[in-house]
């Protein structure tokens, strides 16, 4: 006789926003995870398919306040934080904490009983938002306005960017999700500055993205009325995401690195498409950049170099986590042009958490997240 293995417990901490919906919508396929606890703030108190019609039938827990959450006996094995950016420090330095390798401030962790015995000691937490991608503290500060509440955690945090630090996310226990505009430059620009095919200077990364990039929370930027029939860049010059897409080349290529990062608001409801202009190395051509990513990427479940003459768009990758990426020679001599393709709710976000996720329980990469995406 064959006994089933232990499902592996999850809560998703801002299950009623977008990201959270889509660890919701790809996880309750996954063969070996259980949705536990979720959590929302204005929606707490309600029934996911009040929030969400479309998650309907399910058999999930209700949505409850983090402040609620009776964390004893939960027994988590993972913790998804899809919270805005400097909510989930704390509450990561509370879940953590308890664990006994967690570091310990009173000033800073208020009530740090109410986590006592709630998490086993190898809870891991996988986190969607911005606050543990940046690996300096001042940097952070710089670009998000406020001191960083576990500065100790900030440095353990593993760089969530799967295919980059694969071996090392399968040893994390908190890996931070990489933004979703930096998973598409990276995944473009990491091999071909570490392999020094493109030099490090005049990269300018073009980006659009859709409307659910925002998050849920009503904004006035946000409404129909402002976001259709038109686009509009924002950022310029000062988007958050530019450091963090730094930091990393500037690790792949060995010195520090600057880049040109302008992302554009377009009237869809999620996708998003980077060009991405680059300057050839010495004797090196768009070809040559092709095969090196093709070769790189041979192996990769979900990055795929497109071939010669096929444009990557957002239709081909919507619903999935799929990255594509085209390489194009510039008429400009010595220039080249990517386009790269993913869906931030996916691949950018919550497809790639789930990833992580599943290297970090030593499971099959793929798991929940083989589907096609939506076409057309
Ligand atoms: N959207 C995207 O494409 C991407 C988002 N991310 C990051 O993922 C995280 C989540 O983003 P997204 O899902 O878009 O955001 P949403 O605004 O759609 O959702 C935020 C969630 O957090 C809850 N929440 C808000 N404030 C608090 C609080 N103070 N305490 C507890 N819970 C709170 C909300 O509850 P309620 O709805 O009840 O108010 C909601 O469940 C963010 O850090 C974002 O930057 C990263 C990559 C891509
Ligand atoms: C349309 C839109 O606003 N998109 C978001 C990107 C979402 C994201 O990845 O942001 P975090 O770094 O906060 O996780 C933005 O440009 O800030």
């Amino acid at each position: 006789m064959t006994t089933s293995p232990k499902k592996i417990r999850a809560a998703i901490l801002g299950a009623s926003g977008y990201t959270g919906a889509e660890l919701i919508r790809l996880l309750v396929r996954h063969p070996h995870v259980e949705i536990v606890l979720m959590t929302a703030d204005r929606k707490a108190g309600q029934s996911i398919e009040t929030v969400y019609p479309h998650l309907a039938g399910l058999g999930l827990p209700d949505l409850m306040a983090v402040g609620d959450v009776e964390w004893p006996g939960l027994e988590l094995d993972v913790v998804f934080c899809a919270l805005p950016h400097a909510t989930s420090q704390e509450i990561i330095k509370g879940i953590l904490h308890e664990t006994g390798h967690g570091f310990v401030d009173e000033m800073i962790i208020e009530r740090p009983a109410d986590y006592a015995n709630a998490i086993k000691g190898s809870v891991k937490v996988v986190d969607l938002s911005a606050d543990f991608r940046l690996r300096d503290t001042d940097v952070y500060t710089k670009w998000y306005g406020e001191y960083h509440q576990a500065p100790e955690l900030q440095k353990e945090a593993v760089y969530g960017l799967t295919e980059q630090y694969r071996e090392d996310i399968k040893n994390a226990r908190l890996v931070a999700c990489p933004g979703c505009f930096p998973t598409a430059a990276l995944l473009t620009l990491m091999p071909l500055l570490a392999a020094q095919k493109i030099k490090k200077d005049g990269i300018i990364i073009d980006a659009k993205t859709g409307v659910s990039g925002a998050g849920r929370s009503l904004r006035e930027a946000n409404l129909f009325t402002e976001v259709s029939e038109g686009m509009h860049p924002y950022g310029v010059a000062s988007h958050r995401h530019s450091p963090e897409i730094e930091q990393e080349l500037s690790k792949s290529f060995g010195e520090d690195l600057y880049v040109t990062f302008t992302p554009h608001l377009v009237p869809m409801n999620r996708g998003e498409l980077e060009t991405i202009y680059v300057n050839l190395a010495e004797d090196q051509t768009a070809d040559d950049l092709r095969n090196h990513l093709q070769d790189c990427y041979q192996d990769e479940p979900f990055v795929h170099v497109v071939e010669e003459g096929v444009m990557p768009a957002t239709r081909h990758i919507r619903g999935s986590n799929l990255c594509l990426i085209g390489v194009f020679a510039d008429r400009v001599p010595g220039r080249a042009i990517l386009v790269t393709v993913l869906d931030n709710l996916v691949k950018g976000s919550s497809g790639q958490a789930i990833q992580n996720m599943n290297l970090m329980f030593d499971l099959p990469e793929t798991l929940s997240l083989e589907q096609a995406p939506l076409f057309p």
